[in-house]
């Protein structure tokens, strides 16, 4: 997520736009290449929105690019349409439509099939624009005589015509683009879409649909590049074939990767190298073709060496320098902190929220039935189980029992082989996960499913979004903080899971059982009414574990959970019932003095690989 300094980084863009006519040109610009810059920085605004902010690799974005390049300039030289700005909305609009069209097939797969598709398609929107369509697009013609845009204000008319006359015009779309897309990163649409590039699975099961976010980040992109694609004809007073082209895809990919994804200014950086290395290369060295050998071992290193692109190896360099003096303040800071707690009286412990439950009868989960087969296999077989309101369940097994196939089937992360789920007083077998959370009903992980490029605040965030916006909301011009009862909420869950002091830490930073607590605060930020827990213990070193239990203790006040774990004398300190499975069928429920006297369960333990219950 890029930090909220409002106003900033859109007050030196105009500065930087502003100076650009008057340094450039001593830099050896010309106007033109500066142009040319600022269209290839305006289709990858959109861009980065899709691939550095949602980590969706489109390799298809001529196809957005030539639509709206070729709906703008037809209108403008074919169809008598005489308004240049009008033009290029309705063509940014044909390509967000067809951005539409195309999102809801292409995002029905993901990584490299996704990134397929979207070559298959943009050769298909190539074939198009030559073949059936060349009659509107002029075929490899191309379209001449797109006109340079003109305002008639009433007492005067400004004309932009070329060059840095020109420039003023396509600068300013370059800064409402710009501002527009730090709206859209910054809102709560945004931190969603970080969080889809980070871990799509725990974004959805916390309460996010990613299908209609992703498809909503697919459609900004074609609108940015539908726009760019007609000012590229305004630019050029001529709409090119070659605008549909692979080509353009690809140098696109490689410009956002030469400046650096995630950034939305890395495109303008990449097509500044690549420009002035063309231009540098081709005229001042006259290399002709041979440029373009020297750009492919420029981009080689640029990704070999600098994996954040130029501008995520000098924010790293900055974030060094920074660093070393923020660890020395904060050194001070604990200082004078530890000095002062030392003098005051200690604090009441934290209090878990009471979670508010609405009115219903019977128990709050009710399985029947329940079973998952994986072919032959039989994970989970005929499982009847009920958990009433507040209370604290807990599940042994021994490995491969079953246990965690059984808590993917509860919050329908996984569809039952047959059997039904009631959550209170409603069937939800065959929900998604998305929906299950959403009604209150989420678990943690077995396995750390963190957003790993986020800080442990920017984590929770996202989690605590999903419950207070629902599962889908374009509030694309929201800032986080204007989210009601976010900051309390995610403020909350750091207290729960012992997490304030690391707030803004890198999940990249913290210690495998900070990385565990901040699992089990993914779940609780969504305010579930049931939590289950799969292994909060797991993998914990004996102080971890002490500190968890005590922790998951405090959490458990005015909550109903249900929790897994192999460590016996922590579950049954923490539990009032607990539910024994063995090769996928229930063996036994009863309180913990119960299990542990249980012969049968003796033996399920005796011969696993536990050895014997604790007495
Ligand atoms: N996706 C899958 N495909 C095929 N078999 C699976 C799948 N997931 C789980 N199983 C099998 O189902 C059985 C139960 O697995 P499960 O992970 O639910 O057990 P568990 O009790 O949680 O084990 P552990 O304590 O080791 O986590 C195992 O035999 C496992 O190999």
């Amino acid at each position: 997520m890029l930090k909220q300094r409002p106003f900033l980084i859109e007050a030196l863009t105009a500065i930087g736009l502003i100076a650009a006519p008057f340094v450039l040109p001593h830099l050896g610009f010309a106007p033109n290449t500066v142009n040319r810059i600022l269209v290839w920085g305006l289709f990858g605004l959109g861009f980065d929105i899709l691939f550095g902010f949602t980590g969706l690799l489109s390799f298809g974005q001529s196809a957005f690019y030539g639509t709206g390049g070729f709906v703008a300039a037809y209108l403008l030289t074919r169809a008598g349409f005489g308004n240049v700005l009008g033009a290029l909305l309705i063509g940014m609009i044909a390509a967000a439509a067809t951005g539409y069209l195309i999102g809801l097939i292409a995002l029905r797969r993901t990584g490299i099939y996704f990134a397929m598709i979207t070559v298959a398609i943009a050769e298909v929107f190539f074939f198009v624009e030559f073949n059936p369509l060349s009659d509107f697009t002029g075929g490899e013609n191309g379209l001449p005589g797109v006109p340079t845009p003109s305002f008639n204000l009433g007492f005067t008319s400004i004309h932009f015509t070329n060059g840095w006359s020109l420039y003023q015009f396509i600068a300013l779309c370059y800064f409402v683009g710009v501002v527009i897309a730090l709206r859209v990163v910054r809102s709560p649409v945004g931190a969603v879409l970080s969080a889809i590039r980070d871990n799509p699975l725990r974004a959805t099961a916390v309460g996010h649909n990613i299908h209609g976010y992703k498809l909503t980040a697919f459609v900004i992109a074609a609108a940015y590049a539908g726009f760019a694609g007609g000012l590229l004809g305004v630019l050029q007073a001529f709409m090119p074939p070659d605008a549909f082209t692979f080509d353009t895809s690809g140098q696109l990919v490689m410009q956002t990767a030469i400046g650096g994804r995630g950034t939305l200014f890395g495109p303008l950086v990449g097509a500044t190298v690549w420009l002035f290395l063309q231009d540098f290369l081709q005229s001042a060295l006259g290399l002709g073709a041979a440029w373009k050998l020297v750009l492919g071992v420029v981009f080689v290193l640029l990704v070999c060496f600098l994996r954040g692109g130029i501008i995520g190896g000098l924010a790293d360099l900055y974030r060094l320098v920074l660093g070393k003096r923020k660890q020395a303040d904060a050194e001070m800071e604990q200082d004078a902190a530890d000095t002062e707690a030392r003098l005051q009286p200690p604090p009441a412990p934290m209090q878990a929220k009471e979670v508010e439950h609405p009115a219903y009868s019977g128990p709050i989960l009710k399985a029947t039935g329940l079973t998952k087969r994986y072919g032959g296999l039989v994970a989970n077989s005929d499982i009847d189980f009920s958990v009433n309101r507040g209370e604290l369940r807990g599940i042994i097994g021994p490995n491969g029992a079953g246990k965690s196939t059984f808590f993917k089937m509860l919050t329908c992360e996984i569809a039952p082989s047959s059997g039904q789920i009631v959550f209170e007083s409603r069937d939800i077998t065959g929900l998604k996960v998305t929906e299950v959370c959403q009604l209150g009903l989420t678990k943690s992980y077995q396995v750390n499913q963190l957003f790993t490029g986020l800080t442990v605040r920017e984590n929770l965030t996202i989690a605590a979004l999903a419950e207070l916006r629902g599962k889908f909301r374009l509030d694309l011009f929201r800032t986080l903080g204007g989210v009601k009862g976010l900051t309390e909420q995610v403020a909350h869950t750091l207290a729960l899971v012992n997490l304030t002091r690391r707030a803004d830490t890198p999940v990249s930073e913290l210690a495998y059982g900070e990385k565990r607590r901040l699992e089990i605060g993914l779940a609780l930020a969504t305010s579930p009414r049931l939590l289950l827990l799969d292994e909060p213990l797991a993998g914990m070193s004996p102080r971890e574990r002490l500190e968890t239990v005590k922790l998951l203790k405090s959490i458990a006040r005015g909550r109903t959970m249900i929790i897994i774990d192999h460590d016996m004398d922590s579950l049954f300190e923490l539990v009032e019932r607990v539910t024994v499975l063995q090769e996928g069928r229930v063996l036994v429920s009863g309180t913990p003095e119960e299990i542990k006297a249980n012969a049968a369960v003796q033996e399920a333990y005796l011969g696993g690989v536990h050895g014997e219950i604790a007495a």
